[in-house]
Order: C-alpha cells, then structure tokens, then sequence
C-alpha cells in the first residue's frame, strides 16, 4: 500500500498498512523472523492504537494480526486470541511522551551494529550524532546534531519503557528515534511513512558511522 493512502484511512485500511509497512521491513532484511513491531494511532479516537501481535512472522503479517491497544496504558481494548507485540509498554510510553502518530521498530543490521558498540548493558548513554547531511530527514529543531538513546536491553521490556518515558518526558530537543543495545532501534512520526523515512535515515547514517569507521561519541545521561 502506498503511505499516501494512510492519511484518513478507516482501522481496516490501517490494518492492511501496518501489515504492509511490516511486509516492507521484513523484504529489506530489517524484521528478521518474528522480529520488529509496528503500532499507529487509530484516527478518530482519541485513545487507540493498533500494533502487530507478538511472534508472528514479520513477512507473513495480514491486517487480522493487529491487535487493537489503549494508546497511552497498552491494555488490549477489543477481544482477541492475540497476543499484542511484547514491546507495546515501549510503543505506548512514546505515545505519552511525544507526538508520535506511528512508531516502528526493527532490527535493521546498521542501526544494530551501532547500538552493539554505543550501548551499556546497565545504564541508557547518548550517542552524539552531528554534521551528516541525512540528520535533515529527522525533523530536528537543529539539524545540525543530536544526540541519539541508547537504553539498556533490559530483559523486562517496561524497564526499557521507563527510561524511554523519562527521557522523552523530560528532553526537549530529543530526537524522533532511540536505540536499544544490542537489539535494534525505534523511530516514530506523524504517519508510518514519515516513522520509516527517519528509519532510513539512521541505517544509512549507522552504515556510515559502521564501515567507515567514522568515530562513535557517546556520553553518559
Ligand atoms: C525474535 S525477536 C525477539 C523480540 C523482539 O525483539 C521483537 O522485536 C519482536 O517482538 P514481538 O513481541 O513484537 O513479536
Ligand atoms: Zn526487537
């Protein structure tokens, strides 16, 4: 499905867009196996989202596997046999905390590779991000750095959203993504469109800063 049709769309079509989104990570070998999860505000509520059920095949995903959450506690709100994804807590804390419409997460190697050598297993660090010319697909006040999270890949996933609520609850200028260590990165936007175009903005950045050995700055929160 093209994105421009995700604009004003009815929750069936919306199903069929995350569905499609997924299908498209998962061609560019960015959702490996029943990796990744992606989540939308559902238009014309207030509260709601969809997000794909936990442990399907990322490839294989058709609109009747989006589960249908409160956007903001990620309580299952329409009765299903699905489990919704294992990372909501953290999709739900973004819906929170920031403006986000539509957040994807994938463990795209680049971005993962990065979040390897910037994480700390037990504490979130910054990594500085400054003068690629892609950082301008991030919609950042100052596009000329940022500073990128990166949180532990704590085992209990609410622990990993707590820090994502703190920190998005209390940085300004955060920008529209964050990493995980050892595990993959998040990015989020007005629409899946935009969420994916930031994503492609990072991996590139992250292939980058991975092959050619350009230096990873990082600092402590
Ligand atoms: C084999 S992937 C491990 C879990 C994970 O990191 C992920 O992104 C998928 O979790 P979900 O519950 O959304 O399927
Ligand atoms: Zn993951």
């Amino acid at each position: 499905m093209s994105a421009r049709t995700v604009k004003g769309q009815s929750a069936d079509q919306l199903c069929d867009a995350l569905a499609a989104f997924s299908r498209q990570m998962y061609e560019r070998g960015w959702m490996p196996g029943t990796s990744g999860n992606i989540s939308a505000r559902l238009p014309g509520t207030d509260d709601r989202a969809l997000i794909t059920a936990s442990g399907r095949d990322k490839g294989e995903l058709t609109a009747q596997d989006m589960v249908v959450v409160h956007a903001a506690t990620g309580e299952v709100v329409e009765p299903t046999t699905l489990r919704a994804s294992a990372e909501t807590s953290i999709h739900t804390a973004l819906y929170r905390a920031t403006d986000a419409q539509a957040v994807i997460h994938v463990h795209s190697p680049y971005a993962t590779a990065v979040a390897c050598r910037a994480g700390q297993a037990n504490r979130p660090t910054l990594l500085r991000l400054e003068r690629f010319e892609l950082l301008k697909g991030l919609g950042l006040a100052d596009p000329a750095g940022t500073e990128m999270p990166v949180f532990p890949n704590w085992a209990e996933v609410p622990r990993i959203a707590a820090h994502v609520a703190d920190h998005y609850g209390q940085t300004s200028n955060a920008p529209p993504a964050l990493l995980i260590a050892d595990h993959g990165i998040t990015a989020w936007g007005k629409d899946l469109a935009q969420a994916r175009n930031r994503l492609e903005c990072l991996e590139s950045i992250c292939q980058v800063l991975t092959i050619n050995g350009v230096g990873i700055h990082t600092r402590d929160i």
